[in-house]
């Protein structure tokens, strides 16, 4: 006789599994006493929800009262490691202010109240912004964000304009006016970069310093460019999270940001008990 098949919502279960996993791991990290942690975090897709642009996005005022309680818990070692520049980050979690490296780890503060240190960046050359302008204009309703040493082209509002924006990308770096720069892939973004820095680095510099030297790190990170540091924290005896699906080097994912958000508030609030 044959048994009735059972429908078994295999990738939610597994998606599910996974974030009762993170979720455990990063109580487990953050409660841990005896060895601490430093934590590091990716911004958009990690703390915040993606939204259509990246003015849109919205910073509830409960993360920031967790960030700056775990921030005071971590004796000031908590940093936010993003691909937007620190004064994007600045305004958008205003009026806290966070240890924070900014532009993929162009530049960085180690200290919440210090100035900027900066990654020897070079600006993109005027000809080859000139160029991204007009290749954006070419595709209306690509959003351009110029943040000085780099260019992002945005096409979440025009996702057909992907692909012929990365082979038209691709040709404008094997010019001569392309030498030394790089394209680096994001969600929905395509952003060409005049530095060699990445997140990696930049968290291998704050490893170097206090408060974050002898520490544990924690890096939690959701796309292609939070892979590097991802993939380096086993190696260091740290531990990688990522967000949305397994990335790797990551012992567990967070099924998206909002489930990040509330570990966090969790355990911002049993510490400060
Ligand atoms: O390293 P992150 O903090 O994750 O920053 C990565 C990029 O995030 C922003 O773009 C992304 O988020 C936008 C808002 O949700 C979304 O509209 C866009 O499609 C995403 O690519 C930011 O604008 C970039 O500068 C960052 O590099």
């Amino acid at each position: 006789m044959s048994r009735p098949m059972v429908q078994r919502p295999v990738g939610a279960a597994i998606a599910l599994r996974d974030d009762a996993l993170a979720n455990a791991l990063l109580e487990e990290w953050l409660g841990e006493r005896r060895q601490p942690c430093s934590l590091f975090l990716d911004v958009d897709g990690t703390l915040l929800d993606i939204a259509e642009s990246p003015d849109a996005v919205h910073v509830p005022r409960e993360l920031c009262v967790a960030l700056e309680s775990l921030h005071r818990r971590l004796d000031g070692a908590l940093a936010l490691v993003s691909g937007r520049p620190v004064d994007s980050l600045d305004r958008l979690f205003a009026p806290l202010r966070l240890p924070s490296c900014g532009s993929h780890g162009a530049h960085w503060r180690v200290h919440a109240g210090e100035p900027l240190r900066h990654e020897a960046e070079r600006p993109l050359p005027a000809p080859v912004r000139q160029r991204l302008q007009a290749l954006a204009r070419a595709h209306p309703g690509v959003l351009v964000e110029d943040k000085g040493s780099s260019v992002a082209l945005h096409y979440r509002q025009v996702p057909d304009a992907g692909p012929p924006l990365a082979s038209a990308l691709r040709e404008l770096l094997g010019e001569p006016a392309g030498a030394g720069l790089r394209l680096l892939p994001g969600k929905m973004v395509y952003e060409v970069i005049a530095h060699s820095s990445d997140k990696a680095q930049a968290i291998r510099r704050y490893l170097d310093a206090p408060p974050f030297a002898g520490r544990r790190p924690l890096f939690i990170g959701d796309d292609v460019t939070d892979e590097p540091a991802l993939a380096m924290m086993p190696a260091l005896g740290g531990l990688a999270l990522s967000v949305g699906h397994l990335l790797p080097g990551a012992s567990a994912s967070f099924a998206d940001a909002a489930s990040v958000r509330a570990a966090l508030d969790r355990a911002a609030r049993r510490t400060s008990r």
